[in-house]
């Protein structure tokens, strides 16, 4: 039996967020990408992160954004790990203090997952996503699950597409250390259904189980 984590991602209210911490995940995913229609001001995250319990980890999502608004986000929110969707370099991502995970987007034939292991050795996980290099992620677009990880030597976390009905597929197909989900908990844009990310969660750990 596995564990496979569940970062829910790009939870735009205080409510959602404690709907998500009771539907039992074990991440969650405040978007900062100046590029998002979920993107949050400074207040507004830190409602969401004070409505976070302990034991349950904040990430904080960026697509290129500059390092001084970054920072910005880290001095004011209270935050365990950043999440970078873009260009960032290596030293970029590993310039705030933080650690931090590198999304790889996978809606592209040529993106290679070992080199991006290679390169960003240091990240505490590598996020593959469904979005095509330079688009926002959070699409609900899934990439291509035939792919061998086995040599990848980071955590990985499935991300792209997923919903009740498809996560134990990709944890059966990828076995990835943690899954990653959006759009397929929503009601509507940037609102979090508490029943979806119940039903999530259950298929996610139905599928750790066999
Ligand atoms: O959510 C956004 O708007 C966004 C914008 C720019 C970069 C990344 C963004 N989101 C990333 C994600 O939410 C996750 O990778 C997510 O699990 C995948 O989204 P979805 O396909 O909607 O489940």
């Amino acid at each position: 039996m596995t564990h496979v984590r569940t970062k829910i991602c790009g939870l735009c209210s205080a409510d959602d967020a404690r709907a998500a911490v009771a539907a039992g995940a074990d991440a969650l995913g405040l978007v900062f990408a100046h590029n998002s229609r979920r993107r949050l001001d400074a207040a507004r995250a830190v409602s969401i992160s004070q409505a976070i319990g302990p034991f349950v980890s904040r990430v904080a999502l960026f697509m290129n954004d500059d390092a001084t608004m970054v920072s910005e986000v880290v001095e004011s929110v209270t935050l365990d790990m950043l999440q970078f969707h873009g260009d960032e370099t290596p030293a970029f991502c590993r310039s705030f203090g933080k650690p931090y995970m590198k999304a790889v987007a996978m809606g592209e034939t040529d993106a290679s997952v070992l080199q991006a292991a290679h390169d960003y050795h240091d990240a505490a996980a590598l996020l593959l996503d469904g979005n095509r290099r330079g688009q926002p992620g959070g699409q609900g677009e899934t990439f291509d699950w035939q792919i061998d990880l086995s040599a990848v030597g980071l955590p990985v976390v499935v991300a792209g597409g997923l919903h009740p009905g498809n996560v134990g597929q990709a944890i059966a197909a990828l076995a990835p250390y943690a899954v990653d989900v959006s759009s397929g908990v929503e009601d509507a844009p940037g609102r979090k259904s508490a029943d979806k990310m119940h039903a999530f969660i259950n298929a996610v750990d139905k599928a750790g189980q066999s």
